[in-house]
């Protein structure tokens, strides 16, 4: 009998370690022990930010102070991923020196019992991590080769030169912004009417104008009722009867949770496992974390999750986890988005009063250099001057961020948040004006 069972090897590791290292006896099934460290490290995260940093260089080269072509070698960036991705599994696997690791795709037939391949294990509590797939809509033919998804993509040996790219969410985003600085031609596809439907209007507006600036074909309202693989390349056809060609297409809809791991109907699964606010199961000393039970679908909140349950099951009292506290971004080119907290739509529908300020980048000189014109800061507070979130469109939004991210979990107001002094030239000069504006 373990102490704690973890089904899936993706963030589920890190409580695993932790609690481990803690001497509790403790099991991690993974279907493939090589897939250690899931995917955020395997086709997620990781390698679709080193294939952003190369494709950033190559867009950079083509500004007019850079003379000659730069071409990506998608072998050798893939080669270097394999490499990084094998270095990086070897050391979780180190670090999981006193986690029994079993390999093989784990079913919780009862409960804390879990089936491996015929056997059966027993775990005290169990932790369900097994993540998502790629979701495909109905009429696409998904062959792996002509039509991908990002699974595929992050193996790619040779540019298309074309390339149709279905769904305008993160995957979508930061995938057209790889492929047209990689110099190729894209057509974001998208069934609604504009860009990130849930974001503030001025960075909706930004980063539309972003995509026009840098070439890429944005089809909205275009929803896709037939796409198939043919000799000549990918066939689409639209729900309003236009038809079009291109030789690749990646499908970016969404992403499913993993949950027929759950054999036993006293966990309730809908859109995912279902979880209390301390990612409890419907049925107790079970618990499931990460892109599994449909929260967030990203690897620091499944980190958060998995070590907030580990410290729970260890008796350490953690407390609850504010998912607003989470950072989200979406890292394209040559600005990226990142909000944490409210924005105004969760604040206009809560029906709460609150107060915005905005900057446009475009005011500081370095925006110039950096391509970041269209840029723009939004910081929210509430009427006592309570700092509630931010939106941000800018050069590396997914760090400037942080500081937002600190003042939410500081519960600083906005007139602490002015005392700070920002570095010169940065566009953290930017938000410290956002905030002398509030
Ligand atoms: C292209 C792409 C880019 C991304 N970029 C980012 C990013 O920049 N930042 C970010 O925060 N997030 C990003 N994400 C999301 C991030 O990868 C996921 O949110 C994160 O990996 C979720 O972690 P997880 O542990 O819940 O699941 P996973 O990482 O998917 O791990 C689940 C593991 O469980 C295993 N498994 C499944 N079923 C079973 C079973 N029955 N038995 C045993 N094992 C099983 C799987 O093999 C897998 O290894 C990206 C995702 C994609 C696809
Ligand atoms: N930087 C990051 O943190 C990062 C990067 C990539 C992916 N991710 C995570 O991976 C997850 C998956 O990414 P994604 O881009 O596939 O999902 P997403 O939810 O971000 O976007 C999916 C897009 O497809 C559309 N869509 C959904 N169902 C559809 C259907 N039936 N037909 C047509 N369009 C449809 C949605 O409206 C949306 O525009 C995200 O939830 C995100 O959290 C995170």
């Amino acid at each position: 009998m373990y102490d704690i069972i973890y089904i899936g090897g993706g963030l589920n590791y890190a409580g695993a370690i932790v609690a481990s290292k803690q001497g509790l006896k403790v099991a991690l099934v993974e279907t493939s022990l090589g897939h250690l460290g899931g995917t955020c490290l395997h086709e997620g995260c990781i390698p679709s930010k080193m294939f952003l940093h190369h494709a950033n260089t190559v867009r950079q080269s083509n500004e007019s102070v850079f003379r000659g072509e730069l071409v990506l070698d998608m072998p050798t960036l893939t080669a270097q991923k394999t490499e990084l991705l094998a270095s990086a599994s070897k050391s979780i696997m180190a670090q999981c020196k006193d986690v029994e690791l079993i390999e093989g795709k784990g079913k919780l037939i009862a409960p804390h019992k879990v089936e491996v391949e015929g056997k059966i294990y027993e775990g005290e509590y169990i932790v369900i991590g097994t993540g998502s797939i790629p979701f495909i809509p109905e009429g696409i033919v998904y062959d792996k080769k002509a039509i991908i998804t990002s699974n595929e993509l992050l193996d790619l040996q040779k540019l298309p030169q074309t390339i149709a790219i279905y769904g305008d969410g993160a995957i979508g985003l930061e995938m057209a912004s790889f492929f047209v600085s990689a110099g190729v031609e894209v057509t974001l596809i998208s069934r609604h009417d504009r860009l990130l439907p849930h974001t503030h209007s001025s960075i909706q507006n930004a980063m539309t104008k972003e995509l026009e600036r840098q070439g890429i074909i944005y089809l909205k309202e275009h929803a896709i009722s037939k796409a198939e693989p043919t000799e000549k390349g990918v066939h689409i056809t639209f729900e309003n009867g236009a038809s079009s060609m291109y030789e690749q297409m990646l499908v970016a809809t969404g992403r499913q949770p993993n949950t027929d791991v759950v054999a036993t109907d006293q966990i309730t699964v809908k859109r995912g496992i279902e979880t209390d606010d301390f990612f409890q199961t419907t049925l107790e000393k079970h618990f499931a974390i990460g892109d599994c039970n449909g929260k967030l679908q990203l690897a620091h909140a499944a980190r958060v999750q998995a070590l907030n349950v580990t410290k729970q099951i260890m008796g350490k009292q953690p407390g609850k986890l504010n998912l607003d506290h989470v950072v989200r971004f979406i890292h394209t080119l040559p600005m990226s988005y990142a909000t944490v907290g409210q924005n105004r739509q969760r604040l206009e529908e809560d029906g709460m009063e609150f107060k915005e300020s905005s900057i446009m980048l475009s005011q500081f000189k370095p925006a110039a250099f950096h391509q970041a014109g269209n840029g723009v800061l939004i910081v929210y507070a509430d009427t006592s001057g309570l700092i509630l979130g931010a939106e941000l469109f800018a050069p590396n939004a997914e760090e400037l961020i942080s500081s937002v991210a600190m003042a939410l979990a500081g519960e600083m107001t906005v007139s602490m948040a002015r005392q700070t002094i920002m570095a010169h030239p940065t566009f953290s000069e930017a938000l410290e004006r956002v905030y002398s504006r509030l």
